[in-house]
């Protein structure tokens, strides 16, 4: 079977070694977020391609969800010691090695789809991962910092403030320039099912949606589009998703984030069982939802979950 999963970071990646342990044979396309891309140091840095392919390579850093496992930071003590910053975003030395070689064959002008491919091949995350483009995407969030308004960086949003200030709007700039990168709508257009996973649905699943096609061809694609809410008991599962929502007006609850994708996306939605009572409201939009847990304490969990997806969509499928 045939599957593409738009995925954004750490639940993205979460969902997906549940995914491939629930389905083994899957052919499974990953279209990733590359609105989180930071210029730091010379270098190009791809949070949410990278986290998917540490998580689903062997070398993510477990319990932070991102950046590798066994990690020092030698070369960021020296950076700071000449004063180079940002000093609030944590590189560790193993990690820049991807940074380095990505940033090479990006000035050598091979596109980022190829450079991804290439870092895969080490990595074999047993996916085929795509960025949404080649074309350069970075999520900038309008905020007030002492009195005037002013857009950071989304890392910066995310790392440095926390997101501890309120999002006046999330704008993923250059997006409306960007096209899908090689394969994507192929990939969408050959695909027997689209699974969103519990990613954040603005600054991740959103912006992957924002690439001009993206939306149309899953709206389009003719097979069953299911998502997993990414919000739990009126909360986000992790991160700080709830800040960004509110930013596009979409409350922070299961259902609300159904209707934000819209029936005209969305075939199904699984809610967690903590959210048993937003099943009608979401089947009123129009969207098959069923309450499953929720929580991927670890992959058996996630995998459970991307089992209930994929029945729901041979239910919606029909
Ligand atoms: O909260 C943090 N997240 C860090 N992240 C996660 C990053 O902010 C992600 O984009 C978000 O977690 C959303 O996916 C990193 C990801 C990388 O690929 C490389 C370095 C970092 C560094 C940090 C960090 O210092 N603190």
């Amino acid at each position: 079977m045939r599957m593409v999963v738009l995925a954004g970071g750490i639940g993205g990646a979460r969902f997906l070694r549940g995914l491939k342990r629930a389905a083994p044979d899957a052919d499974i396309t990953v279209i990733g977020n590359t609105g989180d891309d930071i210029h730091l140091f010379g270098l190009k840095v791809c949070p949410d391609l990278d986290t998917v392919m540490y998580t689903l390579g062997g070398g993510i850093d477990e319990a932070q969800g991102w950046g590798r496992a066994d990690e020092t930071f030698q070369v960021k003590a020296e950076l700071a010691a000449y004063g180079v910053g940002p000093e609030w975003f944590g590189l560790g030395d193993r990690d820049f090695a991807t940074h380095i070689v990505r940033t090479q064959m990006l000035g050598a002008g091979y596109p980022l789809s190829a450079v991804t491919e290439a870092l895969c091949d080490r990595w074999r995350p047993g996916v085929r991962l795509l960025p949404m483009s080649d074309d350069r995407v970075e999520t900038h969030v309008a905020v007030e910092l002492d009195g005037e308004r002013r857009a950071v960086h989304f890392q910066e949003y995310w790392v440095r403030l926390r997101a501890s200030v309120d999002a006046h709007a999330v704008v993923p700039v250059g997006a409306e320039q960007a096209k899908p990168a090689p394969g994507v709508l192929e990939a969408i257009a050959e695909a027997d099912v689209v699974l969103f996973p519990p990613s954040n649905p603005v600054v991740s699943i959103g912006t992957i949606l924002a690439v001009p096609g993206i939306r149309e061809a899953v709206a389009e694609a003719g097979v069953p589009v299911v998502g997993l809410s990414p919000i739990v008991g009126n909360a986000p599962v992790r991160g700080m998703a709830d800040k960004v929502l509110a930013a596009v007006g979409v409350e922070a609850t299961a259902s609300a984030v159904a209707r934000h994708y819209g029936s005209g996306l969305l075939d199904g939605w699984l809610v967690d069982t903590v959210d048993a009572d937003a099943v009608a409201e979401v089947e009123a939009a129009g969207i098959r939802c069923r309450a499953v847990p929720l929580m991927m304490t670890d992959v058996e969990a996630a995998a459970a979950m991307a089992r209930e997806a994929l029945a729901l969509a041979e239910e919606v499928r029909g």
